[in-house]
């Protein structure tokens, strides 16, 4: 294809990425970012998050001149065939997705677009957003385009440049085809749908992921009450082609900086559009619980109360791989037990050491972080918490190690004397109390 001019605004973790992907497939690429400190560190090539390929990505594209980040709205704007948005959507009233951001990019660059150019919707935007876009002519003349994004964090790049499908939506059928051929060779399924169906995927997508992890939540608690094992249960269901092996561990709650935001937006869309989304609103609150079943599982290691008790926790981000503390069920936890008196000592693969994570004391090692715990909690899933020396841990204060991500070799652990808990396993204490 023909290198394209694409600006891309919000330089995070979609709209770097974004960025520094198109530039690596050969096309011209201005990033813009309000965060001026961010700007000036990108364009050193210093990216600031765990994102494998990423740096690199960035670094090649700087230095082939393929890419550029600027602060603010620059004037290329008006120069270029392509406007990705790629800014925030929190959670904003009632569970609503706050655009301010998104209408901050179009106030700023609305009526700057060529009309040959095509303006992108990257970020997760509530149904409706595309067409209200045009409606009002917020850029005028422009095509407005959903493409929503499924990257998974701490697989950003693998993600984009290999996915498992590209979505378009619009009502303007040609700038949608236009926005599909920048993915052309990517060889994944490509659905051109109108605005309305794109915006719905992928608020479908992740609400069904969260669905599905509160099932497997509330399956591994039904486990530990009927002597079943949650791994052979999931393992049985995931056989099933169209149940599918993944997305089928218990652990101590869904979190992230989607997930949670994207339930609440779908759930206050539902409730707008007088739609009874019980099942979606069951999931959330099945996922509030979590962080408190696992404290009562910590509260009854601990002998039944956490007053002054030293808890080491391993794992604070929100899921392995990635250093995004948004969000995170680990750090949902800490509040929990530090609230009852328990005293945090925590490490994480990710994080810098020596510092605070909300309650947490942060240190730069596991054994540091355990070694004088009564209880030790798995709560991020990182494959080196697997391979701790245990005999070693066994040797300090003999803590008793509560497992949320199902993850420890359980034989080693039990083999070195230690006293472990999991998540939906049978010959478990029964009925923690939950408070
Ligand atoms: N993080 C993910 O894994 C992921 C995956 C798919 C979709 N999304 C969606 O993509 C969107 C962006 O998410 P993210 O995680 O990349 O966010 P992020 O917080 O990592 O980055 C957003 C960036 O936008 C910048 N920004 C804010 N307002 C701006 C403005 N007016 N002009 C220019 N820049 C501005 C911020 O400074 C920040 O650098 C959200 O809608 C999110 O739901 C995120
Ligand atoms: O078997 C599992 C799988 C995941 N999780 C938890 O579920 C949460 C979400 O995990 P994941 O989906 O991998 O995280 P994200 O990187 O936030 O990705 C989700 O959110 C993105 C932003 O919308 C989408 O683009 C992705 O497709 C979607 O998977 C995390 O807390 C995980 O620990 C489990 O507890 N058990």
């Amino acid at each position: 294809m023909v290198a394209q001019r694409i600006a891309v605004v919000g330089a995070g973790y979609v709209g770097l990425t974004t960025a520094a992907c198109f530039a690596r497939l050969g096309h011209d690429v201005v990033c813009t970012d309000v965060d001026e400190a961010k700007v000036d560190a990108l364009s050193r090539a210093d990216i600031g998050l765990h994102e494998p390929g990423l740096a690199r990505s960035v670094s090649n594209g700087l230095r082939a001149g393929k890419l550029r980040f600027v602060h603010g709205a620059p004037a290329e704007l008006s120069e270029v065939d392509f406007v990705f948005v790629a800014v925030p959507t929190p959670t904003g009233h009632d569970g609503a997705a706050d655009l301010t951001a998104v209408e901050a990019v179009l106030e700023q660059a609305g009526d700057r677009l060529s009309p040959d150019c095509v303006l992108v919707i990257k970020s997760t935007v509530p149904v409706g957003t595309i067409s209200r876009i045009t409606a009002l002519a917020r850029c005028p003349g422009v095509a407005v385009v959903s493409n929503p994004e499924f990257l998974r964090e701490g697989h950003a790049v693998e993600d984009f440049l290999h996915p498992q499908r590209v979505v378009v939506g619009s009502e303007d059928e040609a700038a949608a085809r236009r926005v599909a051929a920048l993915y052309a060779g990517m060889d994944a399924p490509t659905l051109i749908t109108g605005s309305a169906s794109a915006e719905l995927v992928k608020y479908a997508s992740n609400c069904f992921l969260a669905m599905k992890l509160s099932y497997v939540n509330t399956l591994a608690e039904l486990c530990e009450e009927l002597g079943a094992d949650i791994g052979d249960v999931t393992q049985g269901m995931g056989l099933d082609q169209r149940i599918g092996a993944t997305f089928l561990t218990p652990g101590p709650g869904w979190g992230g900086s989607c997930l949670p935001k994207d339930t609440q937006a779908l759930l206050a869309t539902a409730r707008a559009a007088e739609v009874d989304f019980s099942l979606l609103d069951a999931a959330i609150a099945t996922n509030d619980r979590q962080a408190h079943r696992v404290a009562a599982k910590v509260r009854a290691a601990a002998g039944g109360s956490l007053t002054g008790v030293p808890v080491g926790l391993l794992g604070l981000t929100f899921k392995a791989g990635t250093d995004d503390l948004r969000d995170s069920p680990a750090l949902a936890v800490a509040e929990l037990l530090a609230a009852e008196g328990a005293v945090l000592t925590g490490y994480d693969p990710s994080a810098t050491a020596d510092r605070c994570a909300g309650p947490v004391c942060v240190v730069a090692s596991p054994y540091v972080a355990t070694e004088n715990a009564s209880v030790v909690v798995v709560l991020t899933e990182w494959p080196e918490f697997a391979e701790l020396d245990w005999a070693r841990m066994a040797c300090g204060g003999r803590p008793v190690i509560v497992d949320t991500r199902d993850l420890l070799p359980a034989r080693k652990v039990r083999e070195a004397g230690l006293r472990l808990i999991s998540m939906g396993k049978p010959g478990q204490e029964q009925r923690h109390h939950c408070e």
